[in-house]
């Protein structure tokens, strides 16, 4: 159970007590909604990033959630990849494909990873031709006030500085609202090159889950949610704000501990 829950107009803020919470946590709330598409749209349309993400995903390969959720109608995408070998240790496609897709049964076809064979520009624009084919065939939604893509849901990591993502802090990537994929070749964090969804995309998704641990990520975590006043820097991760849809925060308390005014019921 939560320590703490809270809506403010950063979203709905899950504290839980440790990462074995947030893992179960996280996992009922991807098969709530997984569910919730698939009896709606009767697909679920689920981008993923790097990181740590996907090792705290790992309650979904086992019971009950490896036989409830209905995986046959997930497609996967992901919010952002490195330009490298799918069986390089960078990739995400890897990451994610040895942590969570080989595990479930995901429809080989469903899973939309970059082309690794192509440059950054490309593998961007190709990318975004295959979700444009997926949108026509509404396998992703579409945004009622744009023409971007309406994900189920979209989860985000952050790092310390605040990046989402790979749209980093002071980067011209976050000022992309023509692309629904940009990619850049000098990220700050290795490897260089990567490719990206844009923010626009990101805040037209009907779900944004932002998982958050650890104390290094403590001062970004206030910077993204607290109300800092005028000198609010332009964080990314204070930039995702869903124009329709719901944002949730998973922290643990380390990465929790600097927010402004929050009680844990304990
Ligand atoms: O591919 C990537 O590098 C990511 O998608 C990136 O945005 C990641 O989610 C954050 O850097 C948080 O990573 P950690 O959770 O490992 O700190």
């Amino acid at each position: 159970m939560a320590l703490s829950e809270v809506n403010n107009d950063r979203g709905e803020l899950r504290v839980l007590e440790n990462s074995d919470e947030l893992r179960t946590d996280l996992a009922d709330y991807i098969a709530e909604l997984s569910e919730a598409a698939v009896k709606e749209r009767g697909v679920f349309a689920i981008a993923l990033s790097g990181g740590s993400l996907i090792d705290l995903m790992g309650k979904l390969c086992e019971a009950p959630y490896n036989k409830t959720v209905d995986w046959a109608k997930w497609y996967i995408f992901w919010a952002d990849e490195r330009v490298v070998a799918k069986n390089h240790s960078d990739s995400n496609y890897k990451l994610a494909k040895d942590g969570l897709l080989s595990k479930v049964p995901i429809v080989p076809s469903h899973v939309h990873s970059i082309n690794d064979s192509v440059s950054a520009e490309e593998a961007a624009d190709e990318y975004m031709f295959v979700i444009r084919q997926l949108v026509k065939t509404r396998m992703v939604s579409v945004s009622d006030i744009s023409d971007c893509p309406k994900f189920d849901l979209i989860l985000l990591g952050m790092g310390p500085d605040g990046h989402i993502a790979s749209l980093f802090p002071n980067h011209s990537a976050l000022d992309e609202t023509d692309e629904w994929v940009t990619f850049i070749i000098d990220s700050p964090k290795p490897p260089p090159e990567r490719i990206t969804f844009t923010l626009p995309v990101i805040n037209s998704a009907s779900n944004v889950a932002m998982v958050v641990t650890g104390e290094s990520k403590a001062e970004a975590v206030h910077l993204a949610i607290d109300n800092i006043g005028p000198d609010c820097p332009s964080l990314p991760a204070r930039l995702v704000q869903p124009t329709k849809g719901k944002l949730v925060w998973f922290l643990d308390k380390p990465a929790a501990s600097k927010l402004d005014g929050l009680q844990f019921s304990e």
